[in-house]
C-alpha cells in the first residue's frame, strides 16, 4: 500500500506505508484510563494489536468503547496509562498518529452545507493529498460506492445510509495503515452493511490493514481475529471469536416461555441457564452429550426449544451476565 499523507521523516512523502514497520504494535493500549470528573469511564484497559489484524472491541453502551477510540485518535487525553498507535504516543506525537490513522466514527465528521466533492476535497487537503493524488481516489471511492452522480450534491440532502457511505470513504481516502471503526454501519439497511465489509474486508486482504470495530451487530466481529468484551472500561473476554465461542460451550439450548417445572428440570440436568428476558440458555459444554429424552419431555411444557450452536450474541449476554466467564481456563 502507497501511503499517500504528506509524510515523516520516516515515511516521505509517497513511501510505502505496507502495514507492518519494524517490530511495532499496529495499536498499542497499556492500563489505559480516563476519568471524567468522579467517573472513570475506562478502568485500566490493555490491548495489543498486531499490524493487518482486523480486531473488535465490544461492550453495552457506556462500557467505554467510543472513550478508547477517542483516545487512540487523540481526541481525548488519557487520564492514565499508555497509548501508541503506529508506533507513535498519542501524547507526544498526536500529528504523527493522526496522519496514519482512518477515522469512521458515530458523530459524521461531515460537513452538510458541502457538496460530497466539496467534503472530498477538504478531507483530502487536511492529509496533503496532491489533487493528482487524491482526484482518481475520490472518483473511484465515489464509483465503487455508487456515489458518483451525487458529487454535488450537497451532504444535509443525502440519505442517512449514503451519509454513512460518505463518512467511510472520507476515512479511508488517504489510504491510512490503521482504520479506527466506531459502529461504522449504524443506521444501515442490511445489503449496505454487506457492501461495506465486503469492500472493508477487500481493503484488509489487498492491503494489510489494520481495523480496530466497535459494533453493536456482533455477526459483524465474526470474521475478526480477535475480539475484547468490555464492561465498566474493563476487559471481561478476550481470544479469537472461535476461542470465545468454545469457552461458552459446544451448543446452546434456547428455551422461551418455559414453565417453572420444565424450566427446573432442564436446570438440574444442564446446569443453571443465562436468562435474557423470556429466553433460557442452557450451555451445552460436552457436544457428545444426549439430550435428545430432555428435549422430548421438556417440548410440550415450553414455548419454543432449540438446540443450536452459540455465536457471539450468545457469548456478550453470558460474559455480561459473568464476568468472569470469559477467562481462560
Ligand atoms: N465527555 C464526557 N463527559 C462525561 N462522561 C463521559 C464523557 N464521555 C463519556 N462519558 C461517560 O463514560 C462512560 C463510557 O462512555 P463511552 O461513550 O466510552 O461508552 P460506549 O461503550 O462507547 O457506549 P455506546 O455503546 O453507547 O456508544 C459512560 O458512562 C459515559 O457517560
Amino acid at each position: 500500500m502507497v501511503g499517500l499523507n504528506q509524510g515523516t521523516e520516516e515515511h516521505p512523502p509517497g513511501a510505502a506505508m505496507k502495514a507492518a514497520p519494524t517490530g511495532e504494535s499496529a495499536i498499542r493500549i497499556e492500563g489505559l484510563r480516563k476519568r471524567y470528573g468522579d467517573a472513570e469511564a475506562v478502568s485500566g484497559l490493555d490491548l495489543v494489536i498486531p499490524y493487518g489484524q482486523f480486531v473488535g472491541l465490544l461492550g453495552p453502551n457506556g462500557s467505554g468503547k467510543t472513550t478508547t477510540m477517542h483516545a487512540l485518535a487523540t481526541l481525548v487525553r488519557p487520564t492514565s496509562g499508555h497509548v501508541a498507535v503506529g508506533g507513535r504516543d498519542v501524547l507526544r506525537d498526536p500529528v504523527g498518529v493522526r496522519r496514519n490513522i482512518g477515522l469512521v466514527f458515530q458523530e459524521s465528521a461531515l460537513d452538510r452545507n458541502l457538496t460530497i466533492r466539496e467534503n472530498l476535497d477538504f478531507s483530502a487537503a487536511l492529509y496533503d493529498l496532491a489533487p493528482d493524488q487524491a482526484n482518481p481516489r475520490i472518483e473511484e471511492l465515489l464509483t465503487l460506492f455508487g456515489l458518483e452522480g451525487k458529487r454535488d450534491v450537497q451532504v444535509g440532502a443525502l440519505s442517512g445510509g449514503m451519509r454513512r457511505a460518505l463518512d467511510i470513504i472520507r476515512g479511508i481516502l488517504h489510504r491510512p495503515g490503521i482504520l479506527l471503526l466506531d459502529e461504522p454501519t449504524i443506521g444501515l439497511d442490511v445489503l449496505n452493511r454487506r457492501f461495506i465489509w465486503r469492500y472493508l474486508d477487500r481493503l484488509r486482504r489487498e492491503e494489510g490493514m489494520t481495523v480496530l470495530l466497535t459494533t453493536h451487530y456482533l455477526e459483524e466481529a465474526e470474521d475478526c481475529d480477535h475480539v475484547t468484551f468490555i464492561r465498566d472500561g474493563r476487559t471481561i473476554g478476550a481470544g479469537s471469536p472461535e476461542e470465545m465461542l468454545e469457552r461458552f460451550g459446544a451448543f446452546v439450548m434456547e428455551v422461551r416461555g418455559g414453565d417453572p417445572e420444565a424450566t427446573a428440570a432442564i436446570t438440574e440436568r444442564l446446569g443453571n441457564p443465562i436468562i435474557e428476558g423470556d429466553r433460557h440458555l442452557f450451555r451445552l459444554m460436552d457436544p457428545h452429550q444426549s439430550i435428545g429424552d430432555l428435549e422430548e419431555w421438556a417440548r410440550p411444557h415450553v414455548q419454543s426449544l432449540l438446540v443450536r450452536r452459540p455465536d457471539l450474541n450468545d457469548v456478550y449476554i453470558w460474559l455480561n451476565q459473568d464476568p468472569t466467564g470469559g477467562e481462560a481456563p
